[in-house]
């Protein structure tokens, strides 16, 4: 034997109801099982309304009868043929005329008590499984009415009445022994020995369900509703939320304490008590497994779900008279009991200095009011403060059996929380292990769900999120290197990159679950490319609301670095090799690396200096640890190096500047490297990570841009004046040779003051022996005082750039674990 119930949703309509006959169907060939029904959709809440409107002496509630009636009517004639009628009708308009006497009476007096509301209410039912009966029969089901008035013995608690389950199950059984056929029961009401109506309170046709299972040691108990079981989270606040195949009774109780509203477990408490299997299927996608919730242990994630409430409340009360003083706590909740306050979640730490409850918002006048009036006296002297109210609260718990002796769940909740820059005001756990509750404020409830549901269900992958503008040379590059290493890192480091957003200067695209990264259109030819737009690019990207989301910047904009303080105070991390923003004002660098460490995310660019090679790295590691920087002797420029050790070789010096574009080592304009801009911003840079405060016109900066190349209408007239100037380059390196010496352009900074410019370097130095693209820092330092520290190799091209960013993206993926 099973039991089926279907909600109030599953017999709204028609076409609802045709879809719960199917179902039936397709059970009859699986074996015996009776079916309760709720009152047709919305049905009770007419009902009950009608009946206040007659209290009230509002005349309108005839109306709202009168439509109800013809609703009923009118399925009755949609699902039964018309010969077949007429008793359903003679059914339907009989109880409507004793509910218009009652209604009458109602509207009469003024009165309407809970007996009363009860006796209106049980209406809904009896109409409902009435009327599914005759049309089950006209569908050959062997269909009998069942008004379970008639076995289920109640006291008489009207609105939420006590089942007498000895009686009950008698009944129940006796009236199964004596009726054959398919058993069509009202949910929802009983009746006291008197023969008085009542009704079982909230969620009360699953408490009838669950009753029957129970009467009738039933084995399994189907709960039919609109929603496909009970999912991992709100899906209306985490899209990606999806169905727990299985609970035990205990998690299912948890759940649904916050969130959940499937199932109201206290209703299911006949039938967990016999061990008996509860399904929540849909009963629009019958083929979903849904849940199901049994006795069976826990297996599986760490957690089943995460569960929230909204609309909450802390309220503290401190004191130093609560400290030692035995009685307090019992003091707190007797006073909130009395006020009919239900406690949410309580907090006590061990200091025994204040106690904290969160309560409902609605009922927090009331709460504060009943706690100052029991400790009148305490406030009056000092000992305890005022009860301070935190509003515009939420909760967000994770729930699982599996939790228990298992190391690591709230670890694991409480970093996440913490790494995606979310405030936890308080914390609730019990020993059995089974709900960790945490406090949050109402704004971050959304981003707190979605960062937990990745935590735990996701995989146990972290993914991040990333959003890319410039797809140039080193864009491109990053994306091919993401694309190769993308299934080592998922298998390997529980890593997973994916970007949702491309832009380069003309236009920009978003794919909701990620680009496809072995083969990534260009932003113009993905699908739903439009044109770029700084402003609308960051807005969808909030808007997308990921919980690790990355900005990368590969470009050289000013106008993309002028945006990293809006992208750090959304909470979102940058990687960047672009260097305008820390090359711009000493304010603006002060001010970005202070939002990143207020907001908690990290601003990572070790690529604005040579390359991939760990030299922004090492400088931080360096003063981290105390040291301080004396001398910073630098090549930085891996174009620079290129031109002027490849021009050695006899080739025109025009010709390698073009050389030294095509291999992806200068900047997008290459001008940017001849001037020494680029190595004029990298020193700049250098010396502030060394904590100096260095401005940019503290360096002096020698050009290697001839005057008639600065302004040219494009890069291919700037190469053909550049031409003109060959004999002249040549000459500077005949001079140099002559001496023995190299030409080399460096960038010194000491005492403050930094330089850069060419240098011609006699065997003796360092820098003689660098080729092709090479850079090379020498740091003098406290510590490396007699001999520098020295970081050597390639510091320019579109892979070992790439790389670099590639690294800082994936060490964002270890700090936001
Ligand atoms: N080439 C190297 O070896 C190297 C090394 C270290 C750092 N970098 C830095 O990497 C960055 C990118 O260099 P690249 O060689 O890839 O340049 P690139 O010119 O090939 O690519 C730049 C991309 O940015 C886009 N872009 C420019 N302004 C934009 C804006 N306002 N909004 C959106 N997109 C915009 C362009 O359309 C282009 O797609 C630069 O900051 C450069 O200094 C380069
Ligand atoms: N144009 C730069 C690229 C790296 O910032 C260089 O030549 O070093
Ligand atoms: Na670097």
């Amino acid at each position: 034997m099973k039991i089926l119930k279907f909600g109030g949703s599953s017999v709204a309509n028609k076409e609802n109801i045709l879809k719960v006959f199917k179902i039936l169907s397709s059970q009859q060939k699986k074996g015996e099982f009776a079916v309760v029904f709720s009152a047709f959709g919305g049905v009770t809440e007419i009902l009950l309304n009608s009946a206040e409107k007659a209290r009230q002496g509002d005349r309108s509630y005839v109306d709202e009868v009168k439509a109800l009636e013809e609703r009923h009517f009118e399925t009755v004639k949609q699902l039964i043929p018309i010969q077949l009628q007429s008793t359903v009708l003679t059914f339907v308009k009989v109880r409507f005329n004793e509910l218009e006497d009652l209604f009458h009476g109602i509207f009469l007096i003024k009165e309407c008590s809970p007996r009363t509301l009860d006796y209106v209410a049980s209406f809904g039912e009896r109409l409902s499984a009435f009327i599914l009966t005759e049309a089950l029969k006209v569908e050959g089901f062997p269909a009998v009415y069942l008004d379970a008035r008639s076995v289920i013995r109640t006291n008489d608690r009207f609105g939420n009445a006590k089942v007498d389950f000895s009686a009950t199950n008698d009944l129940i059984l006796d009236y199964f022994h004596q009726n054959p056929g398919l058993k069509v029961i009202t949910g929802f009401i009983g009746s006291t020995e008197k023969g008085e109506t009542t009704t079982l309170g909230r969620s009360g046709s699953d408490y009838t369900a669950a009753i029957f299972a129970s009467a009738l040691q039933a084995e399994s108990l189907e709960i039919w509703t609109d929603v496909s079981g009970v999912l991992t989270s709100d899906p209306r606040l985490v899209y990606t939320a999806f169905t727990i195949p299985q609970l035990t009774y205990s998690e299912a109780m948890e759940l649904s304490h916050f969130g959940a509203k499937v199932i109201f477990p206290a209703t299911m408490q006949p039938a967990m008590k016999k061990g008996i299997p509860i399904y929540i299927k849909n009963t629009f996608d019958p083929a979903n497994p849904g849940t199901l919730i049994n006795g069976e242990g826990p297996s599986g994630k760490l957690i089943k779900g995460i569960s929230s409430m909204s609309g909450v409340s802390l309220l503290n009360i401190e004191g130093s008279g609560l400290i030692e003083v035995v009685g307090v706590s019992r003091r707190v909740f007797g006073a909130l009991a009395d006020a009919n306050i239900h406690v949410l979640l309580i907090s006590q730490a061990s200091s025994e200095h204040s106690i904290c409850v969160a309560i409902r918002t609605l009922e927090v006048p009331r709460a504060k009011e009943a706690i100052e009036k029991e400790f009148l006296y305490e406030i009056k002297n000092g000992e305890m403060d005022p009860v301070v109210v935190v509003p515009n609260m939420s909760v967000v718990a994770v729930v699982g059996e599996n939790m228990k002796h298992n190391p690591g769940a709230s670890g694991r909740m409480f970093q996440s929380l913490g790494r995606n820059n979310i405030n936890v005001y308080a914390i609730a756990q019990g020993s059995s292990e089974l709900n960790i509750s945490a406090v949050v404020s109402q704004a971050d409830l959304q981003k707190a769900l979605n960062v937990l549901h990745e935590a735990f269900f996701l995989s146990d992958n972290k993914v991040l999120h990333v959003f890319l503008v410039g797809v140039g040379l080193i864009g491109k590059a990053l994306i091919k290197m993401i694309a190769n290493q993308r299934e080592k890192l998922q298998r390997e480091n529980d890593l997973d990159i994916q970007i949702h957003g491309i832009a380069n200067s003309r236009y920009m695209a978003f794919h909701e679950d990620g680009f496809d990264l072995k083969n990534c259109p260009s932003p113009e030819d993905a699908e739903g490319s439009r044109p770029m737009d700084l402003e609308k690019f960051i807005q969808q990207m909030e808007e997308m609301n990921f919980s690790n989301s990355v900005f990368v910047d590969c470009t050289a904009s000013q106008d993309v670095a002028d945006v990293y303080d809006r992208v750090l105070e959304a909470s979102i991390p940058i990687v960047t090799p672009n260097k305008k923003a820390n090359s711009g004002s000493l304010d603006n660098y002060k001010a970005l690396k202070k939002l990143a460490y207020k907001r908690g995310v990290k601003f990572l660019y070790e690529t604005n200096v040579a390359a991939g090679l760990p030299v922004i790295n090492t400088l931080q590691d360096l003063m981290l640890s105390g040291d301080k920087v004396i001398r910073i002797e630098a090549v930085l420029s891996g174009s620079m190096n290129y031109i002027f050790s490849e021009f050695e070789n006899g080739l025109a010096f025009s010709e390698v500047v073009k050389l030294a574009k095509e291999k992806g080592y200068t900047e997008p304009d290459p001008r940017d490297d001849l001037s020494g801009m680029d190595v004029a911003r990298k020193i700049l840079i250098l010396g502030r990570e060394a904590e100096q405060d260095l401005h940019f016109e503290d360096i002096s900066i020698q050009s290697m841009v001839p005057e008639d190349c600065v302004e040219t209408k494009d890069i291919q007239e700037f190469f053909d004046r550049l031409k003109k100037h060959d004999a002249a380059f040549s000459e500077l390196l005949q001079k140099a040779r002559s001496e023995g010496k190299k030409l080399r352009f460096m960038a010194t900074l000491e005492n403050g003051k930094a330089k850069v410019g060419l240098n011609a370097l006699d065997s003796t130095h360092p820098f003689y022996t660098l080729k092709g693209s090479d850079n090379m820092i020498l740091f003098t330092t406290e510590r490396y005082h007699d001999f520098p520290m020295i970081i050597r190799g390639p510091g320019a091209g579109a892979d070992v750039t790439a790389a670099g960013v590639f690294a800082d993206v994936i060490r964002l993926g270890n700090y936001s674990r």
